[in-house]
C-alpha cells in the first residue's frame, strides 16, 4: 500500500480542453485542482508575435514556473496522501521547446530539463487529449483569449504532431523518467464534456477503471 495521493495529469495541444476536463473531474472526485499559470507569464503575448525573439524567456518562465507548483504540490498535498488532478504535464515544457527554440537552445534547455525534472512527481495517470486542427482553431478562437487571436494554424497542426510523437507508445518510456504511468487517450474531436453527461461520464469510467488497476499501490 501507497499512503501517496493519487496523481492525474491531463495533457494535449493548445485549447483541446485541459483546463475543462480538469475543472469537471475536480467537481466530481473532489480532488486538489492543479491549474498552469497562463496570464502571469510576462512573455507570452509578446512570444505570440514574434516566436524566435520571446522563446528562451518564455519556455524558461514556464519551465522554472511548473517546476515550483510541483515542488509544492508534492511538498502541501501528495505526500499528505491529498489526491491531485492538473491541467499539465510538465513534459509539455520538451514539446513546446522543441518547436520554438533553435537546435542548441534546445540541447541546453533539455540538459536543465533533464536536471530539475527527475526528482519531481510524476502522474499516475495521464489523460492525453487530441483533436483535429480545425477543432483546436474553433476552440482557441471561441475562447478568444487576447494574445491567442492571430494563432498560426500551422504551429496548432506542428504542436499536435508533436505531442502525438511524445505521447506514441514508443516514446513514452524515455519521455516519462522511466515511471511509466497508465495514459489514457482520447480524441476530443466529436465530444463535449462540458454540455453532455453522456460524454462526461464515458471519461469519468475510463479513469475510474485506471484508478481501479491502481488499487494495490494506491489508497483508493
Ligand atoms: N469537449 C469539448 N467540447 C466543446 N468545447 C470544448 C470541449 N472542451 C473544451 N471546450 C471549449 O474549448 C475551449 C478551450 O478549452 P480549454 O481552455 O479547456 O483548453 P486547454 O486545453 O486547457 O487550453 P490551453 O492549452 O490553452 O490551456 C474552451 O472555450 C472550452 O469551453
Ligand atoms: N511556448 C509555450 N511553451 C509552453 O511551455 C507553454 N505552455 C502553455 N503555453 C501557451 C499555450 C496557450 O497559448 C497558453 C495556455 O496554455 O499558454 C505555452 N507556450
Amino acid at each position: 500500500m501507497n499512503d501517496r495521493g493519487i496523481f492525474i495529469a491531463i495533457e494535449g495541444p493548445i485549447g483541446v480542453g485541459k483546463t475543462t476536463l480538469a475543472t469537471i473531474l475536480n467537481q466530481h472526485f473532489n480532488y486538489t485542482l492543479l491549474r498552469e499559470i497562463v496570464e502571469e507569464n510576462p512573455f507570452l503575448s509578446k512570444f505570440y508575435t514574434d516566436i524566435k525573439e520571446y522563446a528562451l524567456q518564455t519556455e524558461a518562465f514556464f519551465l522554472f514556473n511548473r517546476i515550483k507548483q510541483l515542488e509544492d504540490i508534492e511538498k502541501y498535498t501528495l505526500s499528505k496522501s491529498q489526491n491531485v488532478v492538473s491541467d499539465y504535464h510538465i513534459v509539455k515544457n520538451l514539446i513546446f521547446a522543441g518547436l520554438t527554440l533553435d537546435n542548441m537552445q534546445f540541447h541546453r534547455y533539455k540538459q536543465m530539463y533533464n536536471t530539475f525534472v527527475t526528482d519531481l512527481p510524476q502522474p499516475d495517470i495521464i489523460v492525453y487529449l487530441n483533436s483535429d486542427t480545425d477543432v483546436l482553431m474553433r476552440r482557441i478562437a471561441m475562447r478568444d483569449r487576447s494574445f491567442e487571436r492571430q494563432m498560426d494554424r500551422n504551429y496548432i497542426h506542428e504542436l499536435s504532431l508533436e505531442y502525438k510523437y511524445y505521447f506514441n507508445p514508443l516514446s513514452i518510456k524515455h519521455n516519462f523518467m522511466g515511471k511509466e504511468p497508465i495514459i489514457i487517450e482520447i480524441d476530443n474531436s466529436n465530444l463535449d464534456f462540458l454540455n453532455n453527461e453522456n460524454d462526461r461520464q464515458f471519461i469519468i469510467n475510463k479513469i475510474e477503471e485506471a484508478m481501479t488497476s491502481l488499487g494495490g499501490q494506491h489508497n483508493v
